[in-house]
């Protein structure tokens, strides 16, 4: 068992038994409003939520096949408030960071710097290294566009992370798409680390090709909801928003 809280992140690196799925945790950051939990339900069920609860942060976990290959994909939305606080509970635990933020909206734009400090900060050193991917979404909001697919480009590039840009309104393959994209980065950094090229006696470089498909470092903490049929599991406010809908899943209210 790794520590869940401080920096020293130990790296549980298993061996997976033959057609065990290896795991992958990923972190949802973003201001509030810029469609995290939109695009969480969406990759997990397919459909466009337009109203939830803004309280709600919950884990989930979905049985996913990237390449051919399966994975339990977990992901965490998160309800910060105030920008980054508070986030020894993710920082340890993830694999990977989606930084999100409104095309339409320039301080959602302006709060993901502050996630990406924070998250490569804590992550500075640590093997494997854990990817971040900055998401403009709402791309269906063109016309209300305050932040330019460069800006968006810049940054990431600034920081060295992936960006795409997306809507969690519009069609879902989008939308899974960075998810799987988020995988491959993680096996790719966690191959990187834990396949190191070899010097044999006569000097001649071999790499562990043939060694068995490992796990990306994977923390207990937190316990998952699971997905696909997604459950929640706690609420840290109740519901601000009453309006008269379908309540599916407690917390999403999927019309
Ligand atoms: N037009 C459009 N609206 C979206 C999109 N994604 C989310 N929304 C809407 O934006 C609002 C906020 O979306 P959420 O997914 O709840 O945003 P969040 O980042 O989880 O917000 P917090 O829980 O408050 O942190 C909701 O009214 C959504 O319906 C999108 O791609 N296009």
């Amino acid at each position: 068992m790794s520590l869940m809280f401080g920096k020293a992140r130990t790296c549980n690196i298993v061996t997976v038994p033959e057609h065990e799925p290896s795991e992958c945790n990923i972190v949802i950051l973003g201001a509030m409003g810029s469609g995290k939990s939109a695009l969480t339900v969406k990759f997990l069920t397919k459909r466009f939520i337009s109203e939830y609860d803004p309280n709600l942060e919950d884990t989930y976990s979905s049985e996913e096949v990237v390449d051919q290959q399966p994975f339990i994909v977990k992901v965490m939305d998160t309800a910060d408030q105030d920008g980054p606080v508070n986030c020894e509970r993710y920082l340890s635990w993830a694999n990977a960071f989606i930084i999100v933020y409104s095309i339409d909206n320039r301080n959602s734009f302006q709060a993901c710097q502050q996630y990406i400090e924070t998250v490569t900060l804590y992550s500075k050193g640590l093997q494997p290294d854990t990817p971040v991917i900055l998401l403009g979404n709402k791309v269906d909001m063109e016309r209300y566009r305050q932040v330019s697919k460069a800006d968006g480009a810049a940054l990431a590039s600034r920081f060295g992370c992936r960006f795409f840009e997306v809507s969690a309104c519009l069609d879902f393959l989008s939308v899974q798409h960075i998810f799987h994209e988020v995988v491959r980065e993680v096996r790719r950094e966690t191959d990187r680390s834990i396949r190191p090229l070899f010097i044999s006696e006569d000097k001649s470089a071999i790499s562990l090709s043939s060694a068995p498909p490992l796990t990306a470092c994977y923390k207990e903490l937190p316990t998952p909801a699971t997905a696909k049929l997604v459950t929640v599991k706690s609420s840290r406010a109740q519901s601000k928003r009453r309006a008269p809908t379908l309540t599916l899943l407690k917390g999403f209210k999927i019309f």
